[in-house]
């Protein structure tokens, strides 16, 4: 079935209705807003150089704008040990500091010795194929390093940019927990990762963290991508004369490849970030995003004060135009919201209008965005079942979703979507391919559902806040 264009609106016959000029205006705006709001950031950490003392730290977000973090820290250098292979190993010889010194080459040696290929996760499984990913790894019982993302000031900088606050009562993630991963070395000359998302490994986890630790390589550029659009993370160089820790990190949903290392050892360390109820540096003086300062704030509230804009009230639709969890009953949301999202919710709730997160069904083949809408569920989230424990294919899915919509779906005829979903691709490869393999965890599509009040009521709210 059709979903009503805005240009099928019957116009209001009592007064002058301007609802379809007026909601075309703000889609356009919303598809703009889009650049607005970061899907990773990145940074680096001075260590002390030849010349002078390392006192720079800086930080980018991949927003229209380029943001650098102005606190001036800088690292001690780097130690790393691990559990040697052969126990009559002396300690030193199981020890590397960063920068890396070139007489240190026969303990990265030993290092790449000890680790093992890393895997990654397709269809439920830990796969190991060269053609997809080249690299080494060191699980963290198997290790120890001093570097600590937290005491430079890489999380709370991460929770400012990708974490944005909510007006969502006695659920507020405010911070950001950084749980380390793996180590992983990429060596020249074909060291590298395919494209992918990584596995979620809960429904808390917003993302992940890449820390690369000071050594001598080419290639192994990180491309991070998100809506059409692709941040490049080259860690090849020093940060001016000074040798320097580099860091990304991006939402879960983001696909992100390492290109190849030509030489040299690319020595990282990742991590896996969750929201949290914050008790950090950050939780009592959050600077996030003033929603009323959005342009897109101003738009909306000139429509809610204009009465030829849906004089007798509405729904609107707007896709998520990131990818959430939605098998379990506790998958934070719309705490958990990012971007974007987390915008349009907050200014419409500002605003007085009733908002809800709704899970969309849809069935293979159909392009529910331009017109083959199939059917709005009833809440959310989702709830598992039966079915999703077996669910690793497209044709599983689809099973799923056709017993959930005639089960629970409704036609929503009244409904006006603001955008399209823009994340089909990503709705059952969540599963398929990944850094670890998990059938826990998928992502469906989800919408944010609008209720406008009519004109006579919502200029009752708007006259209440001007007064
Ligand atoms: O090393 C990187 O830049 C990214 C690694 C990665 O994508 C992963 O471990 O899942
Ligand atoms: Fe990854």
């Amino acid at each position: 079935m059709d979903t009503p264009s805005v240009s099928d609106i019957t116009p209001d016959q009592q007064g002058k209705d301007n609802t379809s000029e007026l909601l075309d205006e703000l889609g356009v705006l919303m598809e703009r807003s889009q650049g607005e709001f970061a899907f990773a950031c990145g940074g680096f950490v001075t260590l002390p150089g030849q010349e002078e003392p390392g006192s720079q730290h800086g930080s980018g977000s991949t927003s229209s704008s380029e943001t650098m973090a102005s606190e001036k820290t800088s690292s001690r250098p780097i130690t790393l040990r691990w559990d040697p292979d052969d126990s009559s190993t002396p300690a030193s010889q199981c020890k590397l500091v960063f920068p890396l010194e070139p007489c240190t080459s026969e303990n990265l040696a030993r290092l790449t010795a000890t680790m093992s290929p890393a895997t990654f996760g397709f269809n439920g499984e830990d796969v190991y194929d060269e053609t997809y990913r080249r690299a080494l790894k060191l699980d963290p019982s198997q290790f120890s390093t001093d570097f600590c993302p937290y005491e430079l000031g890489i999380i709370d900088i991460i929770a400012q940019i990708l974490l944005p606050t909510t007006r969502v009562p006695d659920n507020n993630l405010t911070a950001v927990r950084a749980e380390l991963y793996n180590l992983n070395i990429y060596a020249g000359p074909s060291g590298h990762f395919r494209a992918h998302v990584d596995t979620p490994r809960s429904n808390l986890q917003i993302g992940s963290l890449v820390v690369c630790l000071p050594a001598t390589f080419e290639g192994g550029n990180l491309e991070v991508r998100h809506h059409g659009k692709t941040v490049v993370y080259d860690w090849t160089g020093s940060k001016g004369s000074q040798p320097a820790i580099q860091w990304a990190a991006f939402y879960s949903d983001c696909e992100h490849e390492v290109q190849k290392v030509q030489s040299g050892h690319r020595v990282t360390l990742t991590y896996n970030l969750y929201a949290m109820r914050g008790n950090g540096r950050l939780a009592e003086c959050r600077t996030g995003i003033d929603y009323a300062n959005l342009p897109l704030y101003k738009h909306v509230r000139a429509l809610i004060v204009d009465e030829s804009f849906m004089p007798s009230g509405g729904r609107l639709g707007f896709f998520t135009t990131h990818s959430y969890p939605h098998t379990s009953k506790s998958s934070f949301l719309p705490a958990a919201l990012k971007g974007l999202d987390m915008a349009v919710w907050n200014v419409f709730f500002s605003l007085h209008c009733k908002v809800e997160l709704r899970p969309v069904a849809h069935m293979d083949g159909r392009d529910f965005g331009q017109g083959y809408f199939d059917s709005l569920g009833d809440f959310f989230p989702f709830e598992p079942n039966a079915y999703i424990n077996y669910m690793e294919s497209l044709e599983d899915f689809n099973c799923v979703v056709e017993c959930w919509s005639g089960q629970r779906g409704g036609y929503s005829d009244d409904l006006v979507w603001l955008n399209k979903s823009g994340h089909k691709e990503y709705q059952f490869s969540m599963s398929a391919y990944g850094n670890h393999s998990c059938t826990d965890t998928v992502y469906s599509s989800c919408a944010i559902i609008i209720k406008i009040p009519p004109y006579d009521e919502r200029k009752s709210y708007v006259k209440d806040e001007s007064d």
